[in-house]
């Protein structure tokens, strides 16, 4: 168990775009090139979000998950294998307190830690209104946040209707956020901030996503 492994887990994950016939198209790389520990939040639309997140992922980074995934066979195993931190959403004061040690552990062996703030998958068309966790974490830690919006996967990809075509997420990198100096009073202000910039980037790179290639051959 070693966030190191995720260097093997994100050139395997790397592979499977090819397999689904999807593309990604990332802009905002220079903002990913920040020394040291930072937290990156995203949006969550689907468990399709891990092939975008192993396709841009910073080295020394791991994932804040739902424990349950521990139980998900292989893919539990790797989770656990590649450091990731479960927490218990049915027990907010165990999750808080998880993310609270998190916070330590990150600025002593130098982690990064991604979060998805809405705490739960959406396809909704507009963001879940963000839970604080994330954003704790980083004025705990004093690092900065770096947002990153996946574009909506509503052109190829809709699950109730068990459609799945071939097409191009964007991949938007926000510059970072600094903390430094903010305290718990600033919170509300950060999420506020954070939200409104993210849901904005949703919305415009949604909007502007290339249809469907097609239906897809495999
Ligand atoms: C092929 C195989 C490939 C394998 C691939 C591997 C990749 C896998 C990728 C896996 C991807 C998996 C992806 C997934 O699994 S996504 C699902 C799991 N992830 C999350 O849920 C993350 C986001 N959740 C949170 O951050 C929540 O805030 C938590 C769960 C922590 C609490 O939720 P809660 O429901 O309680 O809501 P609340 O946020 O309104 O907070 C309530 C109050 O608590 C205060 N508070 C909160 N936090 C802190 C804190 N740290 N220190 C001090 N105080 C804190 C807060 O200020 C507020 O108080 P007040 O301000 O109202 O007074
Ligand atoms: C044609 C089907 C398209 C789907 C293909 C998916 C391919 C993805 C490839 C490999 C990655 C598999 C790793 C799965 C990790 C799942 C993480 C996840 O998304 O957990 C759910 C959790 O965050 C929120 O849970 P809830 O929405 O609150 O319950």
């Amino acid at each position: 168990r070693d966030v190191e492994n995720m260097r093997l887990i994100r050139s395997l994950v790397r592979h499977v775009k090819y397999f689904l016939g999807l593309r990604f198209d990332v802009s905002g790389w220079e903002h990913l090139q920040t020394e040291g520990p930072y937290v990156i939040i995203s949006n969550h639309q689907s468990s399709l979000d891990v092939l975008g997140l192993m396709e841009i992922l910073p080295d020394r980074c791991t994932m804040i998950a739902k424990k349950e995934l521990i139980y998900a066979g292989t893919v539990g195993l790797i989770c656990w294998l590649g450091g990731i931190v479960f927490i218990n959403r049915k027990k907010p004061n165990d999750a808080r307190s998880v993310m609270i040690d998190a916070s330590k552990t990150m600025l002593d062996d130098k982690i990064r830690l991604w979060v998805f703030p809405e705490g739960t998958r959406n396809q909704t068309g507009n963001l879940l209104p963000f839970k604080k966790g994330a954003f704790h974490l980083a004025v705990q830690a004093q690092v900065p946040i770096i947002p990153i919006v996946f574009s909506s996967y509503s052109s190829f990809y809709l699950r109730k209707q068990k459609q799945f075509n071939s097409g191009t997420i964007t991949i938007k990198i926000l510059p970072k956020i600094e903390t430094k100096g903010l305290t718990s009073d600033d919170i509300p202000s950060l999420i506020d901030k954070s939200f409104h910039l993210m849901n904005s980037s949703f919305l415009s790179i949604s909007n502007s996503v290339p249809h469907s290639n097609g239906p897809c051959k495999h």
